[in-house]
């Protein structure tokens, strides 16, 4: 068995969900996955980490550092990197700035695993970079439609085709939102529900105002054309009034992203329920293929991540 050392970043709905499929299925594949440490914003945790043990204080005490088992550390992120030194960095925090974090990590050759999308929205080019100059893999599967599998398909897959356009429902709590107004509810009662579900983001405007889905789409744009979106138009739901039929919807072509919602037509595979993303790629040699799949989710998301530590671990340098 190949041990393998890895240290989790935030541990929220995801990072709870990631430690009891860790607990349940950390030995696969040759690999033993080892928990050496666990970051939350009370500091961070460091030692051989069982992960229910870990779930079950962060849910009893709400803190890491009332674990007294463990000595906790006040580590910026790039001194976690480089005091853990683990094998692969798992990011599952809600950190915007976590970029020099990633590239301190990437560097050194510590592969990096991630379902926080503003760093590779933002930052792709720069990280991709780090990640060939340390020899370490990135891997960022959750960050779009969660462990719904779009990235590898695009990134390791089609690879021959030409990607022409994707069109695509993205975010799961305006979907999850805009499904509930159409039942009745109103838009206040319909956010409450959406945050029982444990889909909407810290700061839930982020998911109203289309900017998470805005992000995905970047990363979307950024693994199918290998460039930066020149043009960027985004519009949330807060002007929804009649929400029949009405999705947020990411139009990606190169060079321009569109979010806005749109009323769609009766059949149109892009008018998914409850926390079902969907995407519509056209290819010039494959013609239109529809991809749909769960968005949002503690479990969900973290089926992406655990999946990308495998892939990390083994390391498959995918080609894009
Ligand atoms: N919940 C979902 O369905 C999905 C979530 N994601 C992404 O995965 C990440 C985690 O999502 P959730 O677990 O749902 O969020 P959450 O809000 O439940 O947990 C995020 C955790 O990160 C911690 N955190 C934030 N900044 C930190 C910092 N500087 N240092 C240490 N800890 C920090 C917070 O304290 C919190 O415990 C987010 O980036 C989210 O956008 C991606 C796909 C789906
Ligand atoms: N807040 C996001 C979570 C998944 O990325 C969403 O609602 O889709
Ligand atoms: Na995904």
């Amino acid at each position: 068995m190949k041990v393998v050392r890895v240290s989790i970043f935030g541990f929220g709905t995801v990072g709870r969900a990631l430690a009891e499929i860790m607990a349940e299925r950390g030995r696969r594949f040759g690999v033993e996955l080892r928990i050496v440490s666990i970051t939350d914003r009370s500091g961070t945790i460091w030692g051989d980490i069982d992960p229910l043990e870990a779930k079950e204080v962060k849910e009893t005490m709400g803190r890491l550092s009332a674990w007294d088992e463990y000595e906790v550390f006040d580590f910026s992120p790039e001194e976690l990197v480089q005091e853990v030194r683990p094998d692969i960095l798992v990011d599952v925090s809600s950190h915007d700035e976590a970029f020099s974090m990633y590239e301190t990590a990437l560097k050194e050759g510590i592969g990096v695993v991630t379902s926080n999308k503003p760093p590779i929205a933002n930052h792709y080019r720069e990280l991709m970079k780090a990640a060939e100059e340390g020899g370490a893999g990135l891997f960022f599967e959750a960050t779009v439609m969660a462990g719904t599998p779009v990235i590898g398909l695009l990134r390791e897959n089609l690879l021959g085709d030409d990607v022409l356009s994707i069109e695509a429902v993205l975010n799961a709590s305006t979907t999850f939102i805009l499904t509930e107004m159409e039942r009745g509810s109103s838009f206040e009662k319909a956010v409450e529900k959406a945050k029982e579900q444990g889909i909407l983001e810290e700061d839930p405007s982020k998911d109203i105002d289309g900017i998470d889905a805005m992000h995905k789409a970047k990363i979307l744009h950024w693994v199918a054309f290998g460039q930066e979106a020149e043009e960027v138009e985004v519009k949330g739901i807060r002007e929804v009034t009649d929400a029949r039929r009405v999705r947020l919807i990411a139009e990606v072509s190169k060079g321009r992203i569109r979010v806005q919602p749109k009323r769609l037509s009766e059949g149109s595979p892009l008018l998914t329920e409850g926390v079902l993303n969907a995407a519509v790629i056209r290819t010039d040699l494959l013609g239109e293929l529809v991809i749909k799949g769960p968005g949002g989710g503690g479990k969900v998301t973290a089926s992406g991540v655990f999946s990308d530590i495998l892939k990390a671990a083994s390391y498959m340098k995918p080609l894009r």
